[in-house]
This record gives structure tokens, sequence and C-alpha cells, in this order.
């Protein structure tokens, strides 16, 4: 069952909410990509595109910082002081390993109490900033990660129906987790560390230039050797990340599917294929994980590596410049001092780069679903309906589901007058559901249009096609939470004792009263306490309360019991009552409170009249009609 269905009353028309301005993605694949071909669409991204996509996070990026921007600039000023007072620690020990030698010469203390003092000030004044710093930037990561959810929430739960058939809820749940969890580590941890580690190495190189330039440019000459070792780790992280990134997602899809289908999974033994399949997936993770990671290993060898050569040879031309008198050791000991702190920020910086090139391959899926674009678009000069009479017509219709692919519902006209009930009948794959998604505004046709009351659905508003047009699909959908909230499903503002009336006008009262806690019992998930025909009647009460003009009905298919059939029978012809309908009808029963059936065959009409008329013909609904019946023996 594909996952529209699954919705049981699906407002038409929704719209998603803008993102960043939208910008086709390069999406062709590369044989220069070492990581192409991981994960369909989650992985080919061609070299070319690469700079779109970094633009494209780098904007949503800078949506997501602009409205903490006040905090942003605060956090700046105090990680500046606090690394001032960080930066000033070695000196304050410099001055005092130079009083304490000519203090012990003079037998004067002061000096090097004045220099203890200060280094104790100093350090006081970063454990406050050092505090404040973490506390507005923590608060700062956690905000913006919870807009970004929320966006990502809202804007996928609006996108079009074929947008959710094309990209699994697995990838969207990867989007909203592990995409988001990678740049949270990067906004958390990583961009404190990434903002004073720039600041120290700024600061410390000011320093030591001042301290001593010949010993300064030794440290510069160590530098020659790891622009090179960072360009190598850049390219590989980030191909290995993007690899990452959309190996995950398969995980996570598959994930869910094999929960979301354990029953299936279940009744068919399927457990061994499909810890097989996850196997393989998640081999795929791993195996791009570690190769990213390898990546920041040799950076950070190699960084450690240079960072130890340095201090040797400062140490060898230190020593030599103190043996000739050029410095004295005060200055040697605060060089060798900032020289560890110059490269633990480095070192920081790869830790930092790390999480960057996890973050960025996130944000380019991210940014990829923000900027999917709705199947259905909002019209821009809507047409104002208010409470249609329900006149639907399919005027020179033609539909296929994507561009290049065949018609499912080749070209024709069909109108139905306000009040009909129309009953769908035909084989399977005949374009019944095709036909019903259409007037629901799920897909818009690709030549002519779907009218109410004489206007393009295309041109009312979202509010419009909620309020007139209602589509009730096969599984009855019920969401975790009291009957009385999944009754009021249909009418978010309806009072107690209208949702109580639409449960008596589908015979649901009773057996809603005499639950434990009346309308207030929580149906569990998906409705798992009630039974398939109490579901379609809440499914009804919905329907009843939201009062649509137009009803697109997509019968369970489930068999019921003859009592329950009756009941739900019942309270189906309560709910038409009035308004226009059309059934995809699996039962006789429906066909029978049918005004009209349309018989459908390869997308097309054959046969249209009223039941009798066409039992009466001994056409195509003659013959199914009587299998029906004899079914029914
Ligand atoms: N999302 C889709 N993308 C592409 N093709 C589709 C899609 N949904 C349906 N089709 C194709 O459109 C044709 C008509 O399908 P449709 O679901 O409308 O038939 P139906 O009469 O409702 O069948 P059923 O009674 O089995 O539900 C079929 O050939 C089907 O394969």
């Amino acid at each position: 069952m594909s996952e529209q269905q699954e919705e049981q009353v699906t407002k038409p028309g929704a719209q998603p909410e803008t993102a960043t301005q939208p910008e086709s993605p390069t999406q062709t694949g590369s044989p220069a990509q070492e990581w192409r071909g991981v994960a369909g669409e989650d992985a080919e991204v061609t070299a070319s595109g690469n700079l779109a996509l970094a633009a494209r996070s780098r904007r949503l990026l800078g949506s997501l910082v602009r409205p903490y921007r006040g905090k942003a600039w605060l956090a700046l000023a105090i990680i500046v002081i606090d690394n001032v007072a960080n930066m000033v620690g070695p000196l304050f020990i410099a001055v005092a390993l130079d009083a304490g030698v000519s203090s012990a010469v003079h037998s004067d203390f002061s000096p090097l109490v004045w220099a203890i003092v200060g280094f104790l000030a100093s350090t006081c004044v970063a454990a406050v900033t050092t505090f404040t710093f973490l506390k507005v930037t923590g608060r700062l990561s956690q905000n913006i990660i919870f807009d970004l959810r929320g966006r990502i929430f809202r804007h996928v739960q609006r996108l079009s129906i074929s947008f959710h058939e094309r990209y699994t809820s697995g990838r969207i749940i990867s989007r909203l987790t592990s995409d988001l969890e990678s740049l949270q580590d990067l906004l958390e941890s990583a961009l404190n560390d990434a903002l004073s580690a720039i600041l120290s190495l700024i600061s410390i190189a000011i320093i030591m230039i001042y301290l001593d330039v010949p010993l300064a440019l030794v440290v510069l000459a160590g530098f020659v050797p790891l622009v090179f070792i960072t360009r190598w780790a850049q390219r590989r992280q980030r191909a290995g990340y993007r690899r990452t990134r959309a190996a995950i997602a398969k995980v996570i899809v598959h994930f869910v599917e094999s929960m979301g289908g354990i029953r299936a999974v279940q009744a068919f033994r399927r457990e061994p294929r499909n810890s097989e399949i996850l196997a393989d997936e998640d081999s795929e993770y791993r195996d791009a994980n570690t190769y990213a990671m390898f990546g920041m290993s040799h950076y950070t060898g190699s960084l450690r590596l240079i960072g130890n050569t340095t201090t040797a040879v400062i140490l060898l031309v230190g020593g030599w410049r103190v043996m000739h008198g050029d410095i004295n050791i005060g200055v040697l000991a605060a060089y060798l001092l900032y020289l560890r702190r110059f490269y633990g920020p480095l070192d920081e910086l790869a830790q930092v780069f790390n999480a960057y090139q996890s973050a960025a391959a996130a944000l380019e899926k991210i940014s990829g679903v923000l900027e999917e674009e709705p199947g259905v678009a909002a019209p821009e000069h809507p047409i104002e309906v208010g409470t249609s009479s329900g006149d639907v017509e399919l005027d020179g219709v033609r539909f296929a589901y994507s561009e290049d692919g065949p018609d499912v519902l080749p070209k024709f006209t069909l109108g139905i007058p306000a009040g009909q009930v129309v009953a769908l009948v035909g084989a399977t794959g005949a374009g019944k559901s095709s036909l019903a998604k259409l007037v629901a505004r799920f897909y818009d046709p690709s030549e002519g249009a779907v009218t109410l009351d004489g206007v393009p659905l295309d041109r009312m508003t979202d509010a419009d096609l909620r309020r007139n047009i209602v589509m009730v699909t096969q599984e009855s959908y019920l969401f975790s939470g009291s009957v009385a909230d999944n009754i009021r499903l249909g009418n978010p503002q309806a009072t107690d004792q209208e949702v109580y009336a639409a449960a008596r006008a589908v015979g649901l009262y009773d057996f809603i009263t005499a639950l434990p806690d009346g309308f207030e019992t929580d149906v569990r998930k998906r409705g798992g306490r009630l039974s398939a025909g109490q579901r379609q009647l809440v499914a009804f009460a919905r329907v009843f309360l939201a009062s649509p003009s137009v009803i697109v009905l997509d019968e369970a298919t489930s068999s019921l019991d003859i009592p329950s059939e009756r009941l739900v029978q019942e309270a189906l012809e309560t709910v038409l009552r009035g308004r226009t309908a059309i059934i995809i009808a699996h039962r006789l029963s429906t066909v029978a409170i049918a005004d009209r059936v349309l018989v459908m065959e390869s997308g097309q009409i054959i046969e249209d009249g009223a039941p009798d008329d066409l039992i009466a013909a001994g056409g195509r609904f003659a013959a199914l009609h009587e299998a029906w019946e004899q079914s029914l023996v």
C-alpha cells in the first residue's frame, strides 16, 4: 500500500512553504567522482555541481543563523575576550620566570608577585568567558536545529503526494535525524572550537612574531607541507561524507520499511533476507565512514609529526640564540608554551574540519529537500469559491504520472453534477485511483482541467480546496491520541457536541461512550485499539464533521463481517447525503447506493450510466454485478 493511501482524510492541494531560493541541483553523475553510484539520486552529484551545492548549503545556513544574528555577534565578542584572557597567561609566566631570576639577584619579589596576580586574573576572566560562550552558543545551536527540524517537517508535510511516492519516508527520517545530528555536532562543539582555535592561532602568531621573528619563520616553514596535506584530506573527507550521508539514508529507509511491514516480513519469513540487505547497506555506511575517517587520521598524524618536528627545530634554533644572547631563556620558554598552544588549535581545527565536511554533506541533502518544489503549485491569482455546490467536471483531461511516462488517463471529458454519487469500477490498473487523485488535486492533469463549480482546481486556494473536497483513502489512518481528537481532524474547530453528533451520525456514539475513557480513550498507534470497521466509521465521522461538498472515497477492500458491513454502509449513506461523491467501489452494496456507475478500462470510461440501466444493457458492469451477487450466495 502506498504512503498516500495510509492517510485517511487527506487535505488536497497543500502547498509547501518556501525555503531558500529554488535552484535546480545538478545531479547527473560524473565518472570523476570517487564515490559515485552509491545511492542513486542521493549520491549523484557532479564535480561541477559541487559549487552550486556548497552555495545552496551556505545560503541555507545563512538563513538559519539570520534570526540569531545578535546572539552570534555576542558569542563572537565573548570569544575574543576569552581568547585574549587565555593568550596573556603564558606571557605572565614568561615575565614571572624572568622576574624570578632577577628577584633572586635583587631580593625584590614584587615583580614576581604581580606577574602571578596577572596570571591568576587572566585565568579567572577566561573561566567566566568560556562558561558564558558555551552557554550562548549552546542555546544558539539548539535553536537553529529546532528551527530547521520544524522547517523540514512543515515543508515535507505539505509537499505533493508525488514527492512522497518518490521520496520514501525513510529518507525523510534520515534528513530529520542523522543529517540534523551531523549539523548539530558542527554547531554545538565544533564551531566553538573553530572560533576559539582561529582566534588563538591569530593571536599566538602575532605574539610569536613579537617575541622573535627568526623563530616565527621556523614555525611558518612547517605550514608548507600542512597546506598540501589539508587539501588532500579535504577532498577525501568530502567524498567520504557524501557517501556516508547517502548510505545512512539507505540504512534508515530499509529499517523503516522493514518495521512498517513487519507483519508481511514475519508472515513470509523474510527476516534473514532483510538482515542481509541491512548488512549490505550498513557495510556501505561503515566503509564510507572509515574512508572519511582514514583521511582524518592521516591528517591528524601528519599534523602531530609536523608539530613535534617544529618543536625540535625551535629548541635547536632557540637554544642557539639563547647561547648567543640574542634572546633570553624566558622568551624561549614562552615560545615553547605558545608552540604547544599553536598546534593544539590546529588539531582542533582538523576535528572541526571533519565535522564540517560531514555537516556540509548533510546540509546538501537537507537543502535538496527544502528546495523541492510542489507537484501541485499554489495559484498566483486564486479564485474564491467559498462553499461550492459540488459540480465536478473533467474537461479534456489527459494524465500521465511523469512527462515521459505513458498516459494513464488518455484524453476524456466527464461531468458530475452536484449531489451525484458516482461509483468507479473496473479491473486493477484501470485508472480509478488516478482519476480520484485528480479530483482531489493530488496531481494536476497533464492537459485539460478539473473544475469545481466551473473553477479549475489549480485556481483555488488551499483553504477552499480543503473545505470543499475531502479524500478518504483505503486505510483508515488513525493517529495516536483520543478518539475525539481523531474525529476532530475533520474540523479542528468543532465543539465537543459537534464531535458527539458526528459519532452519532455514523453509529459510533454508543461504542465510544462504552470505552474506558469514552471519547478521550487513546486509540493507540494507527488506531490499533479499534477494529477495521470501527476505524472506517471514525474516518466517516471525520468526513461528516468536515462536511465537504465533494467526497472522493477509495473504499476499503478488506472484507468486513455482515453486521459491520451493514453499519459501515449505513454510515456511508449518512455521510454521502447531499454531497457529490466519487467512490472507488469494491462492494456490491456501495454500487447499489450509487446514482451512476463508471466502468473503466485502460484509463478509458467504457460504460457510463445508472446501475440498473447498465445491468439491463448486459455489458461489462452486468457481468461484474452478477459475479458479485454470486459471491454473496
Ligand atoms: N504513482 C504512480 N506512478 C506511476 N504510475 C502509476 C502510479 N500510480 C499508478 N500508476 C499506474 O497507473 C495505472 C492506473 O493505476 P490506478 O492506481 O489508477 O489503477 P486502479 O484502477 O485504481 O487500480 P486498483 O484497483 O488496483 O487500485 C497503472 O498502470 C499503474 O501502474
